[in-house]
C-alpha cells in the first residue's frame, strides 16, 4: 500500500536557527504517528511544511506517492490533507452545521455567496459528520456558545468535510482537562479506524502520546532523535533524558 507521507531530508532554517534540519520519516495509510519533542524543537516547522504553510529549504515531501514539496496550503488540502490546529479554527457567530456545512461547501467548490445562506447546502452530509464525532445534538447551536472539548470535536468534523485521507493533528488536546483528551483522542482513533486515515499528531501530553500512537518520531533541536513503536521509545535513554523533568509537558 503506498505510503500516506514519504518525507526526505526535510530542512528550513530561519537566518542561523535550523528549526527543522535534516528531517526524513514514513507514515503508512492507516498508521498513527506521534511527533513529539521539547519547545523549539522544529515540530510546528515540520508540520506547516507538509501542510504547505511553510516552503520547505531543501528536501521533499510525497503525500500518497505524488511529489507535494512547496505546493500551497489549498493544493495540498485538495489531495486530501485535513488539518485541525493548536488554537480552533471554526466561525464562531455561525452554528455548529453552518461551519461543517461551510467546509462542505468549500470541498465541493461551490461558491459561496454574502446574501444566501448556506442553511440548505450539503445539510445530510453535515450531519453525517456531525453525528460521526458526536456532536448531532449540538448542531443548532451557535459554535461561540460551546465547551472547549466540543469545538475540537466541531473542528475534527470540519476537517473530515474534504474527505481526507490523511489528518494533520497539532496539539489535538492542548487546553482540555485530562478525562476530555482521552475522549477526543479516542474518537479520533476510532474516525481513523471507520475510515481508514492516516494521522500524524503533535502532542505534549505523554499520556496520549503512548496510548494512541502506533509509532512515534522524537524531534530535537530539528533533528530525528528517536523512532519507534510507544513501547521502545519510552524505554529509549535519548528520550527519557530529553523529557526528565518534562514528563507533563509545558
Ligand atoms: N517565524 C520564525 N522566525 C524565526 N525563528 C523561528 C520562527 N518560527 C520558529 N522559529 C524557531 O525555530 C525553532 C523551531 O520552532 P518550532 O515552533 O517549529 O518548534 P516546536 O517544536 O513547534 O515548538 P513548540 O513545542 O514550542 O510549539 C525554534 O528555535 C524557534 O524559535
Amino acid at each position: 500500500m503506498t505510503a500516506a507521507l514519504e518525507v526526505r531530508d526535510l530542512c528550513k532554517a530561519y537566518g542561523g536557527v535550523r528549526a527543522v534540519d535534516g528531517v526524513g520519516f514514513s507514515l503508512g495509510a492507516t498508521e498513527r504517528l506521534a511527533l513529539i519533542g521539547p519547545n523549539g524543537a522544529g515540530k510546528s516547522t515540520l508540520f506547516d511544511m507538509l501542510s504547505g504553510q511553510r516552503r520547505p529549504d531543501a528536501g521533499t515531501i510525497r503525500l500518497f506517492g505524488r511529489e507535494v514539496t512547496g505546493l500551497p496550503p489549498r493544493r495540498i488540502w485538495r489531495l486530501g490533507v485535513g488539518r485541525t490546529f493548536q488554537v480552533t479554527a471554526t466561525f464562531g457567530s455561525m452554528t455548529v452545521i453552518e461551519n461543517v456545512q461551510t467546509a462542505l461547501i468549500s470541498y465541493h467548490r461551490r461558491a459561496w455567496r454574502p446574501w444566501s445562506r448556506a442553511d440548505r447546502l450539503y445539510r445530510d452530509e453535515a450531519w453525517d459528520l456531525l453525528d460521526l464525532v458526536g456532536m448531532g445534538d449540538q448542531a443548532e447551536r451557535a459554535c461561540g456558545m460551546l465547551a472547549y472539548g466540543d469545538l475540537k470535536r466541531l473542528e475534527l468534523a470540519v476537517a473530515l468535510a474534504n474527505a481526507p485521507r490523511l489528518l494533520l493533528m497539532d496539539e489535538p488536546t492542548a487546553g482540555m482537562a485530562p478525562a476530555e483528551r482521552t475522549r477526543l483522542m479516542a474518537l479520533t482513533t476510532e474516525v481513523a479506524a471507520a475510515r481508514a486515515l492516516a494521522v500524524l499528531f503533535t502532542e505534549h501530553d505523554m499520556d496520549v502520546v503512548f496510548r494512541h500512537a502506533d509509532r512515534i518520531l522524537v524531534l530535537d533541536r530539528g533533528r530525528l532523535v528517536a523512532e519507534g513503536p510507544p513501547d521502545a521509545v519510552r524505554t529509549d535513554p535519548a528520550v527519557r533524558a530529553l523529557y526528565l523533568g518534562e514528563e507533563d509537558g509545558a
